[in-house]
């Protein structure tokens, strides 16, 4: 009698932050409703939360995010989904068919319910999930975690779940932004190139420092080693520090581009509210730069894979004119990663990478048929 061995399949649940159904108010409304209702976004007590997100948020921003998001739209929807079904798509074709590839949005759709229920009952021994965040932020890639532990929980058969944290240091992660941005480099000079992270309140990256040095500049502790910045350098006491990542992620990026310290600045965009987020604001980045009489600036946002409103609008043309009004002269967006051939090489490189962090044990486990 011959024997098979089949090897199981693995799932890999990609998910991205989400984007409204349609750019008008009623739909803005609802996703900023659901995504700012999350406590890991907004992380205040849930009383002041839901007077804040169905109180201002809803009645103010909701109509005014709705015009920026009918700028953003195009005949296919909305970018963030469009890439991201591209993506599944692309990366399905690159991993082939021991893999099953699933997309969802953490707000709004495709759900990451509809995106599990197609890896459920096919008999899967583990699901690689990548939250589609390149720096980690409890906001962002640990919500992710946190919705997908919700749901797989209710399951009769919970696979094995591995959960890639970040992966803003991976070669080909680097390698696929910078050749983007090289175009351009290439094609004319520029004084300047700055990367503008998406921001967050101070108080959630305090919340995640156990050393309690985070952010205190010129406090003498043993961290900061005489160094001014407590982030510049990324060790094993703030590896899952979100500001850390970012500036790893410049450094990283400029090496890759052949760029000097002072060629390049580090800041952080689509401050929310009055409470003091990461710093340096963008906005006020681009101000000075210009004032040190910079014209021509270069600029990449490296905490998005895929164009949407933060990128397109914010980086593309509401801080082009910031530059030009305070005396710039040329400010070029690079654009995102999107469905480039280099990372859907990238993400299959972090697939492949996280399948084999299986224990040999799993391998000689596969199941075994008598034929
Ligand atoms: C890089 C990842 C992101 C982090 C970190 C993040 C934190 C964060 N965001 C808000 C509030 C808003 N963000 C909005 C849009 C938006 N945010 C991200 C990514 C991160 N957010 C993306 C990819 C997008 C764009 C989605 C799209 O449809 O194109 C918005 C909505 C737009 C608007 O009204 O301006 C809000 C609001 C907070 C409060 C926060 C951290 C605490
Ligand atoms: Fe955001
Ligand atoms: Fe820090």
């Amino acid at each position: 009698m011959a024997s098979t061995t089949h090897q199981p399949k693995t799932g890999v649940l990609i998910v991205n932050l989400g984007t409204p159904d349609n750019p008008k108010t009623p739909a803005v409304r609802r996703y900023l409703r659901e995504f700012l209702m999350d406590g890991r976004v907004i992380d205040i007590p849930y009383i002041p939360r839901f007077l804040l997100v169905n109180g201002i948020i809803s009645t103010f921003r909701a109509p005014k995010s709705a015009k920026e998001y009918q700028k953003l739209w195009t005949e296919e929807g909305s970018p963030i989904k469009i890439y991201g079904f591209e993506v599944e798509k692309l990366l399905q074709e690159a991993l082939g068919d021991n893999f099953i590839v699933s997309l969802g949005m953490r707000y709004q759709n495709p759900s990451v319910q509809v995106a599990l229920d197609r890896l459920k009952n096919k008999g899967l021994e583990r699901i690689i999930v990548i939250p589609l965040f390149p720096q980690y932020a409890s906001a962002t890639s640990g919500s992710v975690h946190q919705k997908v532990m919700e749901l797989v929980k209710k399951w009769q058969i919970v696979p094995d779940i591995h959960f890639v944290q970040s992966f803003f240091d991976y070669p080909e992660f680097v390698h696929a932004f910078a050749e983007i941005g090289k175009k351009y480099l290439k094609e004319a000079e520029y004084d300047h190139v700055l990367f503008s992270y998406h921001g967050l309140p101070e108080r959630q990256i305090r919340k995640g420092d156990h050393t309690g040095s985070c952010l205190k500049e010129a406090a003498a502790n043993p961290y900061l080693e005489g160094q001014a910045n407590c982030c510049a350098t990324l060790h094993s006491h703030n590896r899952g520090c979100y500001r850390a990542q970012c500036f790893a992620t410049t450094r990283l990026l400029a090496q890759a581009l052949e760029l000097k310290d002072d060629q390049v600045t580090t800041c952080f965009q689509s401050r929310l509210g009055r409470d003091p987020w990461l710093k340096p604001y963008t906005e006020d980045t681009i101000k000075e730069l210009a004032q040190k009489g910079k014209k021509r600036v270069l600029a990449f946002s490296p905490a998005f894979v895929a164009d949407c409103l933060e990128t397109t609008i914010e980086v593309g043309e509401e801080y082009k004119e910031v530059f030009e009004e305070a005396g710039g002269e040329h400010w070029q967006l690079v654009e995102s990663l999107n469905s480039n051939p280099l990372w859907i090489g990238c993400l299959k490189a972090i697939v492949l990478q996280n399948a084999q962090l299986q224990p040999k044990v799993l391998e000689s486990r596969s199941t075994t048929v008598e034929e």
